[in-house]
C-alpha cells in the first residue's frame, strides 16, 4: 500500500470547534489559541467565520479575531463566508482563503444556511467570483456528506451533484465533510470518489467528526486514496450547531500521532500541538478530548 509521503492538516479548531461553545470563548484566547497553533506548525487555520451573529454568536468577535492575530508568514487564515454579506466583512480581515459551504442534503442546506442547495449556489457564485477576482483562495465544504442528521442516508450521489456545482461556479477546492460522523470507511471512500470525478486529488480534502469513533480508520480509508489534505481539531474541539449530538472533530494531535508512526510528515510538533490543545482545554475547563494527548499529558505527569 503506498500512502502519501506527506499530509498537509488545517486546525478548524478557532473556528469549528469554538462555534459550539455554550459560554462564550473571549476573542484574546482565540488569538492565543492560534498564535500556539502556528507555533505548533500548523501551516494553514481555519479562524472564524463571517456568517449572522443571531444564528451564530460564538462567531460574532470574527473581525477583532482576525486583527489580532500576528501573522506568521507561510501561514494561510482561513474564514467561512455564506453568502455576499459574509464576504464583504471577511474581506476587510484579509483572509488568504474564504469557505462556502454547502450540504449534501437539501434538509441540512435549509437547517444550516436558511436556502435549498440550488439557492446556496446562486448565494456563493458571486461570492466566489468576487474571492479570486481579489486573489483569495476558495474552499468549499461539503457538509453531511455521508450521513445527515434530519435525511438520514446520504449518498455518493448527492455528494457528486454538490461538488459538481462547486466546480461549476469556480470553487476550487472541495472538502467532503462528515458532519455528524457516521461514515464508515467504505462509505467515506465512495463520498470521496464521487467528488473525485469532479476534483482532482490534490484538489480534495477530507473533515471528519469522531461521534461514533470512526474518524481516524477514515482518515485511514482516505490516505489510502491518496488523498493527504485533512481538517482536524485540536483537542478534538467541535461540533456544528445545526447538527445536534455531533461531537468534535477528529483530534489533531490523534492524526499527528499516527501519521508520525506512519513516517507521513506533517511539519507540526506533537509536543507544541499537545501545549496549544491543553491550553484551550484548560480554558474550557475540561480535558481534551484526544487520546493521544491524554496518554502523553499522562506520562508527562509521571
Ligand atoms: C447563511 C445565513 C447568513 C443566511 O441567513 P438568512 O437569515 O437566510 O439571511 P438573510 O439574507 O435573509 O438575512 C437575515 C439577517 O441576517 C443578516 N445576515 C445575513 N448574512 C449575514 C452574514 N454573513 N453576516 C452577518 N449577518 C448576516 C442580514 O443582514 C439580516 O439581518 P437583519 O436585517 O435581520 O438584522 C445564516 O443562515 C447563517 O448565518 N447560518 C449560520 C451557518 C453556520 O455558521 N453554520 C456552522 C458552520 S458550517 C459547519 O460547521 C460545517 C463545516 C463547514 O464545518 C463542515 C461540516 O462538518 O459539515
Amino acid at each position: 500500500m503506498k500512502f502519501p509521503s506527506k499530509v498537509k492538516l488545517v486546525d478548524v479548531g478557532p473556528r469549528d470547534g469554538l462555534q459550539n461553545e455554550k459560554e462564550p470563548v473571549p476573542a484574546a484566547v482565540k488569538i492565543e489559541l492560534v498564535h500556539r497553533l502556528q507555533d505548533a506548525g500548523l501551516t494553514e487555520i481555519e479562524v472564524t467565520s463571517f456568517v449572522s451573529p443571531k444564528w451564530v454568536p460564538q462567531m460574532a468577535d470574527n473581525a477583532e479575531v482576525m486583527a489580532g492575530i500576528r501573522r506568521k508568514p507561510g501561514v494561510r487564515y482561513s474564514v467561512l463566508t455564506p453568502n455576499m454579506k459574509g464576504f464583504e466583512a471577511a474581506v476587510a480581515s484579509k483572509p488568504d482563503e474564504i469557505v462556502v459551504f454547502g450540504a449534501a442534503s437539501e434538509a441540512f442546506s435549509q437547517r444550516n444556511i436558511n436556502c435549498s442547495i440550488a439557492e446556496s449556489m446562486e448565494r456563493f457564485a458571486p461570492v466566489v467570483q468576487a474571492a479570486r477576482a481579489q486573489g483569495i483562495f476558495v474552499r468549499g465544504a461539503i457538509s453531511v456528506a455521508v450521513g445527515c442528521p434530519y435525511q438520514g442516508e446520504v449518498d455518493p450521489q448527492g455528494v457528486e451533484l454538490v461538488a459538481r456545482l462547486m466546480k461549476e461556479i469556480g470553487v476550487q477546492h472541495c472538502g467532503v465533510a462528515d458532519t455528524i460522523g457516521v461514515g464508515t470507511p467504505r462509505k467515506v471512500q465512495a463520498a470521496m470518489e464521487a467528488a473525485l470525478r469532479h476534483y482532482a486529488i490534490d484538489d480534495l480534502s477530507g473533515h471528519f467528526h469522531d461521534t461514533y469513533g470512526q474518524a481516524l480508520v477514515n482518515t485511514m480509508a482516505c490516505l489510502e486514496l491518496g488523498i493527504w489534505q485533512y481538517d482536524s481539531s485540536v483537542a478534538g474541539l467541535g461540533g456544528c450547531p445545526y447538527a445536534k449530538g455531533a461531537t468534535g472533530n477528529v483530534a489533531t494531535e490523534d492524526v499527528v500521532y499516527m501519521l508520525r508512526g506512519m513516517e507521513i510528515d506533517t511539519g507540526i510538533d506533537l509536543d507544541k500541538l499537545i501545549d496549544a490543545g491543553k491550553y484551550i482545554s484548560d480554558y474550557l475547563g475540561r480535558k481534551p478530548n484526544s487520546r493521544a494527548a491524554t496518554a502523553i499529558l499522562n506520562k508527562r505527569a509521571g
